[in-house]
């Protein structure tokens, strides 16, 4: 659905106004300090550590360093086990790379913590980080852990490799259908569901930290913040982002429905494309359920109730993350995935705007349903089918169709070439 383009309203410090971007990172993010957890697991851990040698911190039994981890080695764990490819990322915390595993030749993301780890308080810190991810990893909504360990005084988190994070994705697109907004919405409260059904509150859920997979499903990522609400007290939380903060984080109250109100002002931030102040009047202002019009009008009216209840006020009033996967558009495209998959259709509600779905054709029309064959890279990256869906596809056939009724399909565009194969066809 295209938005209508709306005038921009006035520049001052504290109006609304719609994103700038410089590239992919906005430097006019602030990043508010984050407090550190006071807990100690010095117990656990023992205190004789070399720091040297590469520890792995697991709690999944059978978790080892299979490297040559001793001292005779002059490679690190990290170079023995990884070629190091792309950063892919940076936050306040850590750096971001792409890596092949020498064991697999997989690729895989390993992120580095920038702080070190000086003291048992620290390492007993990392220790329950690493817990609190390995024990939510393995939902396909959350970011999939799969190992970590310590050397140099460092933390290294190896975890499935994704292909970029919602901001990115936001800033490359800008103008997002509505349709697919759904999607990321519905996703993401799925994730969202697992932790809460853990008993795990996530307390910095933003654009930044939601990440899409190369299954097309959007997940939730970057677990540091994570509180679990059966063993810390909640005045032992740290507040994440201040422009996705719950007001009442303001009086140290730190619950499930934070994480709603969070995940509600990043689809705000999303659909409207609408920068979100780190603090000022409308900052308050969008904590007591004023939305601004000129933005929230653009939006249909099941997205904007959505949208308003999640970003309710009251913490008691807002709406869980099963009450809200129950909202009627969310279970309607629920059981479209749920039929779907019954009749053996290939469906994945993340990757939206490909003639997936029977409705997508009107009566009549021959529906063609295309796969990604092969691309050249944009930048430093492969491109991706849903880099193309953002506007019309012009392609043109390839080659003359086979018996077997496949053809392929290029994209007319020199650059980036992207070559499709063509699955199904009713012409
Ligand atoms: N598994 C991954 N696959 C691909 N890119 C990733 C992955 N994990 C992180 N990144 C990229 O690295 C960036 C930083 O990662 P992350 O958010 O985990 O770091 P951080 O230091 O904890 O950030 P913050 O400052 O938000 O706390 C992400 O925004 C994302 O762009
Ligand atoms: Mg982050």
């Amino acid at each position: 659905m295209a938005k209508r383009q709306l005038p921009l309203p006035e520049m001052n410090d504290d109006k609304h106004r719609r994103k700038q971007f410089k590239g992919h990172l906005d430097s006019n993010r602030l990043q508010p300090p984050k407090f550190k957890m006071n807990r100690s697991h010095s117990h656990i851990l023992g205190s004789k550590i070399n720091s040297q040698m590469a520890h792995a911190i697991s709690f999944c039994r059978g978790a080892e360093l299979n490297a040559d981890t001793s001292m005779s080695c002059n490679k690190s764990y990290f170079e023995q086990c990884f070629e190091r490819l792309d950063k892919l990322g940076e936050g306040s915390f850590g750096e971001v790379f792409q890596v092949r595993d020498r064991s697999d030749s997989r690729l895989y993301a390993v992120k580095i913590s920038k702080q070190l780890c000086r003291s048992e308080h620290d390492r007993a810190e990392r220790l329950e980080e690493v817990r609190r991810y390995e024990e939510l990893s393995g939902h396909q909504n959350c970011v999939r852990f799969i190992r970590a360990w310590e050397q140099n005084c460092r933390l290294f988190v190896q975890m499935e490799l994704c292909r970029e994070s919602l901001l990115q994705y936001l800033s490359r697109c800008r103008q997002i259908p509505e349709k697919r907004i759904w999607h990321i919405l519905l996703d993401l409260l799925r994730g969202l569901k697992s932790l809460h059904d853990r008993n795990l509150i996530h307390l910095d859920i933003k654009l930044d930290n939601v990440l899409i997979g190369a299954d097309e499903k959007w997940k939730l990522s970057d677990f540091g913040l994570v509180i679990d609400l059966d063993k810390v007290e909640s005045d032992q939380a740290t507040e994440g982002d201040s422009r996705y903060m719950a007001p009442e984080i303001l009086q140290g109250q730190f619950t499930k429905a934070a994480d709603i109100f969070s995940l509600g002002i990043a689809i705000l931030e999303l659909a409207c494309y609408m920068d979100l102040p780190s603090n000022g009047p409308l900052w308050h202002e969008l904590r007591n359920g004023k939305l601004p019009d000129e933005f929230i009008n653009t939006l249909s009216v099941e997205l904007q109730q959505v949208i308003k209840c999640m970003m309710t006020p009251d913490p008691q009033q807002r709406p869980t993350a099963e009450q809200l996967l129950a909202d009627p558009v969310l279970t309607r495209m629920q059981n479209a995935v749920n039929n779907n998959a019954a009749n053996g259709a290939p469906s994945s509600p993340s990757s939206p705007s490909l003639p997936s779905s029977p409705s997508a054709s009107p009566a009549g029309t021959p529906r063609v349903e295309l796969q990604l064959a092969t691309s050249t890279p944009i930048g430093n990256r492969n491109c991706y089918a849903s880099d193309f869906l953002s506007g019309a596809l012009h392609l043109s056939p390839q080659c003359p169709p086979t018996a077997s009724r496949r053809i392929n399909w290029m994209k007319s565009t020199p650059h980036p070439k992207i070559l499709f194969q063509e699955i199904v066809s009713d012409s």
